[in-house]
């Protein structure tokens, strides 16, 4: 059962699957998030994406700051802000609390040296919101917040008991996980509408599904980079 967090979504969701190479299968069913779910990713894969993670978080914390910056109305300067709060202040410790119980310390997850897949994804996003408008910048974000919503509610209902992920999917599959999901969600919905009227008859459509779809492709790209190198 697809989540549900709002019709834009649904609709850029969409868009992402009907092409052959259906990059949000490729994206939401990748062999690291099946590695997640039945308990085989090795540790060492999983510790070298969390540090990566880290890093990605940083720089995704800039582009939601962007999202203030871009804000047209209170209600997204809010949703933006609030996930910047909860990307820096709360969804960071997850990470530095795995690594912690390993040796390696919030320091060395800072200045971690990026992998180009993790570079090419944030600079992506980031340009998305310095070249385009608000909704150019959401439709690059968007992948990454649904997805892993969406892959953490699957994960939830098909994981193996003894899988030792299970912070993991339970940092994404929980209420307060979800409720940001679907708050953004509507945020964008409000957004589209605001802007474009109707998604679907706007001459933008193309231009963002293309963005949205892209995006979707660099989070593969950073499942891969995931499983290759430990
Ligand atoms: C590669 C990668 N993609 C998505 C997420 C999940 N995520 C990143 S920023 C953000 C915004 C809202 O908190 C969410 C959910 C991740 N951690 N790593």
């Amino acid at each position: 059962m697809t989540p549900d967090y709002g019709k834009t979504f649904k609709h850029w969701r969409a868009g992402a699957s009907e092409t052959p190479d259906a990059p949000w299968h490729q994206y939401t069913r990748h062999a690291f998030v099946e590695g997640l779910r039945d308990g085989s990713l090795p540790h060492a894969s999983f510790l070298q994406y969390l540090v990566q993670d880290y890093v990605f978080l940083v720089h995704f914390a800039r582009a939601w700051s962007l999202g203030v910056v871009k804000s047209e109305i209170l209600e997204e300067m809010t949703v933006c802000a609030n996930t910047v709060d909860g990307l820096v202040n709360h969804e960071m410790a997850l990470h530095v609390k795995t690594c912690a119980a390993v040796g390696i310390s919030e320091d060395t997850l800072f200045n971690a040296t990026e992998a180009p897949e993790n570079l090419a994804y944030t600079r992506y996003v980031m340009d998305a919101g310095l070249q385009g408008d608000f909704l150019d910048l959401m439709a690059a974000l968007a992948p990454c917040v649904m997805g892993y919503g969406e892959i953490g509610l699957r994960l939830k209902a098909e994981a193996a008991p003894n899988t030792p992920y299970t912070d993991w999917i339970d940092t994404y599959s929980g209420a307060e996980y979800q409720g940001i999901c679907t708050t953004v969600g509507g945020m964008l919905d409000a957004a589209v509408a605001r802007r474009l009227g109707c998604l679907d008859a706007s001459p933008r459509a193309n231009a963002l599904q293309a963005r949205f779809t892209l995006a979707t492709q660099l989070e593969v790209g950073f499942w891969g980079m995931g499983l290759r190198g430990a």
